[in-house]
């Protein structure tokens, strides 16, 4: 599913009023929208009960979104008030006349009262607090506002209401106060228990981003509100693409390994799985298992001399075969059929061990295939660079850059080696949101792009939301949160796993390798998920099949 940018967004509406849909009627339909699918969310409501109801009214269309809700409601039966924010504003033209409309209905506008809010929160008399201040239009800090203490989860739940027959905060669009574009709160956020998409999701609908000086902000459901502007952005809208990787595209990610399951073992490819020394292996070891569970033909366990023993040991299937140096490993790597080598785990980035590490990485790289290689010029050989690969290259970034860019690269830094390698992105992305000035949102995404920009080639930055870039901009977001939350996953060895899986599904298709190591990063999820408490990394290569099975079965 395609995340939108405000500036895409506003594109798409551009191309809906070109087709002849007026800017009012867009606000109608998402009001109309958001009443029902409110309704839906809280059935008991359909009853008109002249039950009191707030909505909150910034000073743009999201607010204008609240006066066709609060009119409709009306309507209906409701008794909603309008508390409106910063009423010095001028409103633009489709939320004024929305503001009017509501006006000649009768309904009843209040200036913007904390204490007043405040107090009608606490007594529970409003069937329903409609969030309507502002949406995508967020581009500076929010002011504190006290009202908006009062729907913090912490409070509600110690109100004993959080039981699902009085959930009632909803935010339009997005939760006010949180930047649609990168998920942070901007100082002062609206906790919502339902959240309604206007026409698509949007980064910050799926993004985690919990900066310092910001508080409050919650999703709860998220919902998309189809408002009839077109399915796809224009081609000519605004800035990089991103998406989401969610269940839809897991599946047609599976669809299109399926043909490819029913060659040679070599048309699955060959991978090469480099590993540390005596006592060092297990991480190579279990990112090997994955890359054969994940359907690579082979996999071979790269130790030196001095561990083959160790490694023969714990290994069947996985073949094994010692490279004493880097003019051994790039000899070996003359044998097109390898089609991805994955390195780092294990390999050691202390003085001692860095300089072996180091030139496997650029014996890598310098056999994996151009990144825009035409598929005319044979099947792609990848490498895929984690932990120590990374690790070692930190007071040099640049030295590492140099091999990487342009070639068929995927780096898979956590937080820290993300750090190491781009200590200013990583300084970005934990700055506070500024007190005074313009937000000029950098969040997972943007850092993301940026640092494939620079490395000339795919970035995957993991976390709770592990979000995957192209150096070309296209980016894909994995979010292992609500309903995908895998806590289970926070285990040592889980990230080698990932690296094996990436291998594995690099060794069958070599491209796009940004919407891959997504598909990856899914897999090992499900994985976790498909195992439960009490997981080990050992545990994932074994549960791929199964999952891999489940979506197969639902694709076909
Ligand atoms: N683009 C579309 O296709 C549609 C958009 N709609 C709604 O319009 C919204 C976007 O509207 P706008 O672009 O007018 O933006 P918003 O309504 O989100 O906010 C813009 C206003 O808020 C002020 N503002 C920004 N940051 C502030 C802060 N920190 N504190 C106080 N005031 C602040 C701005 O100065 C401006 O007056 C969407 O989120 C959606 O709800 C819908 O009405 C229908 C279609
Ligand atoms: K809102």
């Amino acid at each position: 599913m395609e995340l939108v940018s405000a500036a895409q967004m506003r594109a798409l509406e551009a191309a809906g009023m070109a087709s002849g849909v007026s800017g009012v009627e867009l606000m109608e339909r998402a009001g109309a929208a958001a009443l029902k699918a409110i309704l839906d969310w809280r059935p008991d409501l359909r009853v008109p009960r002249h039950a009191p109801a707030l909505v909150l009214c910034g000073p743009g269309n999201n607010g204008g979104d609240g006066y066709v809700i609060a009119r409709l409601m009306r309507g209906m039966g409701f008794r909603p008030t309008v508390y409106r924010y910063a009423p010095d504003k001028p409103q633009p033209e489709e939320a004024a006349e929305a503001a009017r409309r509501w006006a000649a209905a009768g309904g009843e506008t209040r200036p913007w009262d904390d204490d007043e809010i405040e107090e009608r929160i606490g007594s529970f008399d409003d069937a329903l607090v409609v969030d309507a201040l502002l949406g995508m239009g967020t581009t500076r800090r929010m002011p504190s506002l006290r009202a908006f203490d009062s729907f913090e989860p912490s409070v509600w739940s110690a109100l004993g209401s959080d039981d699902p027959s009085r959930r009632r905060h909803v935010a339009i669009d997005v939760p006010s106060g949180l930047c649609s574009e990168t998920g942070a709160s901007l100082g002062c956020a609206f906790s919502a228990q339902l959240t309604l998409a206007i026409q698509a999701l949007k980064p910050g609908h799926v993004l985690i981003d919990r900066r310092a000086g910001g508080h409050g902000g919650a999703l709860g459901e998220v919902q998309v509100l189809d408002i009839g502007l077109p399915a796809r952005l224009p081609d000519d809208a605004p800035g990089p693409r991103s998406f989401l990787l969610d269940a839809p595209e897991a599946r047609a990610q599976m669809r299109a390994l399926r043909p490819l399951w029913q060659g040679h073992k070599f048309a699955h490819g060959h991978v090469l799985v480099p590993a540390g020394g005596v006592g060092k292996g297990g991480a190579a070891r279990l990112a090997a298992r994955a890359a054969l569970r994940t359907g690579a033909g082979l996999v071979t366990v790269c130790p030196p001399p001095s561990a083959l023993i160790e490694n023969a040991a714990r290994l069947d299937a996985v073949m094994l075969r010692a490279v004493a140096d880097a003019d051994a490993f790039a000899a070996m790597l003359e044998d097109r059929r390898i089609r991805c080598v994955a390195l780092g785990m294990g390999l050691g980035a202390d003085e001692r061990r860095s300089p072996r590490t180091r030139a496997l990485v650029e014996a890598a790289l310098a056999a994996a295939s151009p990144a825009d290689a035409p598929s005319s010029a044979g099947p792609v050989r990848s490498a895929v660079l984690d932990a120590d690969a990374l690790t070692v290259f930190a007071q040099d970034p640049e030295a590492l850059f140099a091999l990487t860019r342009g070639r068929a690269a995927i780096l898979t830094p956590h937080a820290g080696e993300f750090a190491r390698l781009f200590p200013d992105l990583a300084a970005r992305l934990s700055s506070p949101v500024p007190s005074d000035d313009r937000w000029t949102p950098f969040g997972r995404l943007e850092a993301a792009r940026e640092a494939a920009a620079r490395a000339g080639c795919t970035v995957l930055l993991k976390g709770p939301d592990t979000v995957i870039a192209d150096p070309d901009g296209e980016a894909w977001v994995h979010a292992a949160v609500r309903e995908r939350a895998s806590p289970w996953l926070a285990t040592a060895g889980a990230g080698d796993v990932l690296a094996g899986i990436i291998a594995g599904l690099a060794s069958q298709r070599g491209a796009p390798r940004a919407r891959l190591a997504a598909f990856a990063a899914w897999l090992h999820v499900e994985a976790a998920r498909a195992f439960g408490p009490g997981l080990i990394a050992e545990d994932l290569p074994d549960q791929l099949p199964g999952v891999m099975r489940g979506l197969l079965a639902a694709s076909s």
